[in-house]
């Protein structure tokens, strides 16, 4: 693998969080920096409790770091109030993280296009966005389903339909795959991939599988808080 010269879509510089634990405090991501390419589909590796989560959470404004600064298309996340830093997730980036929690009284269908309609997208557009991530996903029969009907594997490929519809800057995902067998985590795995390359958004992939890995233009090894090491390739178009 060799360095890619693509410019940052995410940055983050002294990145430190610390839980308390009863009387003591745990250091759960310690001074750590991160840089994230546009187009690239990055994975982050290493063992249970070494901190990932809470990484991709400070990574997408839904924790807030002790210190450090977080930089997305330019904007320094934390230091935006409360409801702009919303508005800039809603706008810039997409979620896919364990038990996504679905709306029970939507179909899956509508659960996307409510979510693109809450950034302003007309409705008869929502639709046929709505309409066309769930056949990218593998759930074209399965649109006009409440989420009581659906399997888990299905629910997390609604949840992973709804981030690429948005066609958002930066995904997150935490186990995207975990819920899914194998043609499923391999198709999830391939959109995602592609989404990174086709419209150049980032992806940022909390995992264990390894069946990730082939896909992944940068993988991120975490130990105790911190990154320990970096493999890159250049990333070339698909
Ligand atoms: N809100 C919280 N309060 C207290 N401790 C927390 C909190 N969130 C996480 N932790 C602790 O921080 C450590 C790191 O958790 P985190 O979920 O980031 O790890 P992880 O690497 O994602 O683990 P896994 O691979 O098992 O999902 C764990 O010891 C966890 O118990």
């Amino acid at each position: 693998m060799t360095q890619s010269v693509a410019p940052l879509a995410l940055e983050a510089r002294g990145l430190a969080k610390s839980f308390q634990n009863g009387p003591t405090s745990v250091n759960v991501v310690r001074d750590l920096d991160i840089s994230v390419r546009v187009g690239a589909f990055t994975l982050i590796k290493g063992p249970s409790g070494c901190g990932k989560s809470t990484l991709l959470a400070m990574l997408a404004g839904l924790t807030q770091p002790d210190s450090g600064v977080v930089t997305a298309r330019d904007t320094s996340l934390w230091s935006l109030p409360t409801k702009a830093r919303d508005a800039f997730r809603l706008a810039h980036m997409g979620f896919i993280f364990q038990g996504s929690i679905l709306l029970p009284s939507l179909r899956a269908r509508e659960q996307i296009a409510f979510v693109l309609r809450e950034m302003g997208m007309p409705r008869h557009k929502a639709d046929t966005m709505a309409r066309s991530s769930l056949r990218d996903v593998g759930l074209g029969d399965r649109m006009e389903m409440l989420p009581a009907a659906l399997s888990g594997g299905e629910k997390q490929r609604v949840a992973v339909a709804c981030a690429l519809a948005k066609r958002p800057s930066v995904i997150f995902a935490d186990e995207p795959t975990s819920a899914l067998d194998s043609e499923n985590g391999q198709l999830v795995a391939s959109r995602l991939r592609d989404l990174a390359r086709q419209s150049g958004a980032a992806v940022v992939c909390v995992t264990h599988d390894d069946r990730l890995t082939p896909f992944a233009d940068s993988i991120l090894r975490m130990e105790d808080g911190r990154i320990i090491g970096t493999q890159t390739r250049e990333i070339a178009p698909i």
